[in-house]
């Protein structure tokens, strides 16, 4: 049977843009996958001659690269560039929306796609405010619209894989929970009105680093098969602030699972942590250990408890999930948004908007109680 292919319009021309694109031209076989296809319809820059320069760029890609393959099967077929964004969420050929603009932007693009009738996968954090998270919901459930949170580590091989060890109970009920994603930032060497420094455009660690030790607080306790608690809160948290621009140089926030257990939480961009441990599970039987990166991450460890003899795993083991040679690793979630629209769903089950929700309660919690310039910053929800 023929793939189900799903026709994107791309919103931006930055970073991340380039990497989601790219992940979309590679071929869909290299990670097994047969049901789905992607096209790319649109590119939206804020100016046309960036846009273009974008498209140009990828189908010039080098013969020998693996997103060479979508430039020679019509992936970039027909493609339009064009210099506004507006033009990409009216463009017929459109089915769905790639949002990969700033932290700022995220709810307006939304929701101006959403307005035209398109389905919408926007990039982390998926708002700036749970206002604005609120009125995206209620305007896709309206319009029957399919909108998801980037979240790609989600659909990582890992991911599913450390999913399959929590259900089957062998490390046994949650103890302590720790996530970290941090990183030497070059801060003193970038432009103040760089993306990750600048508080207009959201900056700081917290809204742009917080949204993985999240992912895997929602991964290993939040969705653990012991927990029961729908609503994990916030106890207590703590910023530093980056004198140059007012922005967090680091955020630390302790949740609540009532009845399961607390999780510790942080950002850093002013210093790089332990490369092999990126998120800590202890559990009665034994403890789970993602390795570094938190939103690439491919390596899981089981470790006996540290301590006495008491847990039933007694040997240490190293599990290795990578993600597909070629592929940068967004491929997986543009696969699972195929999915979703090919089944008419609103939402994805492995990146439901209840738990997007939770994640960004978090992040207003922690950035409302902190000293930053970003504290203030309110969103465009409602306008
Ligand atoms: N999932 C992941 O792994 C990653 C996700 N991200 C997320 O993606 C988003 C974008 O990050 P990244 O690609 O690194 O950012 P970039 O600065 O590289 O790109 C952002 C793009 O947004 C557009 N834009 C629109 N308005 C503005 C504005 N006022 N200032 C700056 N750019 C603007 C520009 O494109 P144009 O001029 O073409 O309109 C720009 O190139 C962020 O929300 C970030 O959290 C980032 C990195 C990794
Ligand atoms: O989402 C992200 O993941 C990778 C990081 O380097 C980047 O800062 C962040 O935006």
């Amino acid at each position: 049977m023929a793939p189900f292919t799903i026709r994107w319009g791309i919103i931006s021309t930055g970073g991340i843009s380039t990497k989601f694109v790219h992940d979309l031209l590679v071929d869909p076989s290299s990670r097994e996958v047969s049901d789905v296809a992607h096209k790319i319809s649109a590119v939206g820059s804020r100016s046309v001659e960036s846009a273009q320069k974008f498209v140009d760029k990828f189908k010039a890609t080098p013969e020998n690269e693996s997103a060479a393959w979508g430039v020679k099967n019509g992936v970039l077929e027909g493609v339009k560039a064009v210099g506004t964004y507006q033009e990409v969420y009216n463009d017929p050929d459109v089915d769905v929306i790639y949002v990969g603009t700033p932290h700022t932007l995220h709810h307006r693009n939304t929701k101006d796609a959403l307005l035209a009738g398109k389905h919408v996968l926007c990039e982390k954090p998926f708002t700036l405010e749970s206002a604005e998270l609120e009125e995206l919901i209620a305007i896709a459930k309206d319009k029957n619209l399919f909108l998801m949170e980037a979240v790609w580590t989600r659909y990582h091989p890992l991911a599913y894989a450390v999913e399959e060890v929590l259900k089957s109970g062998k490390l046994g009920k949650p103890k302590r929970f720790s996530a970290d994603f941090s990183m030497d930032f070059p801060l003193d060497d970038k432009p103040t009105s760089h993306r990750m420094l600048d508080p207009a455009l959201g900056g700081g660690s917290l809204l742009d680093m917080g949204p993985y030790p999240s992912v895997w607080a929602m991964l290993l306790v939040h969705r653990n098969p012991h927990n029961k608690d729908t609503d994990p809160k916030v106890l207590t948290s703590h910023q530093t602030v980056y004198e140059k621009t007012d922005v967090d140089i680091n955020s630390r926030w302790l949740v609540e699972w009532k009845g399961t257990c607390q999780g510790q939480l942080m950002t850093d961009l002013g210093s790089a942590g332990f490369q092999e441990a990126t998120a800590v599970l202890q559990c009665e039987e034994g403890d789970l250990v993602i390795e570094y990166p938190p939103y690439r991450s491919e390596a899981y460890q089981i470790h006996p408890r540290p301590e006495r003899d008491i847990g039933a795993i007694k040997e240490k083991s190293r599990h290795h999930h990578p993600i597909a040679e070629g592929n940068n690793g967004m491929s997986y979630e543009a696969d699972e948004v195929a999915r979703c629209i090919r089944d008419k769903k609103t939402q994805s089950d492995r990146m439901p908007w209840e738990e997007s929700k939770i994640t960004q309660g978090w992040l207003d919690v922690v950035r409302t109680a902190g000293p930053t310039a970003t504290a203030h910053l309110k969103g465009t929800a409602g306008q």
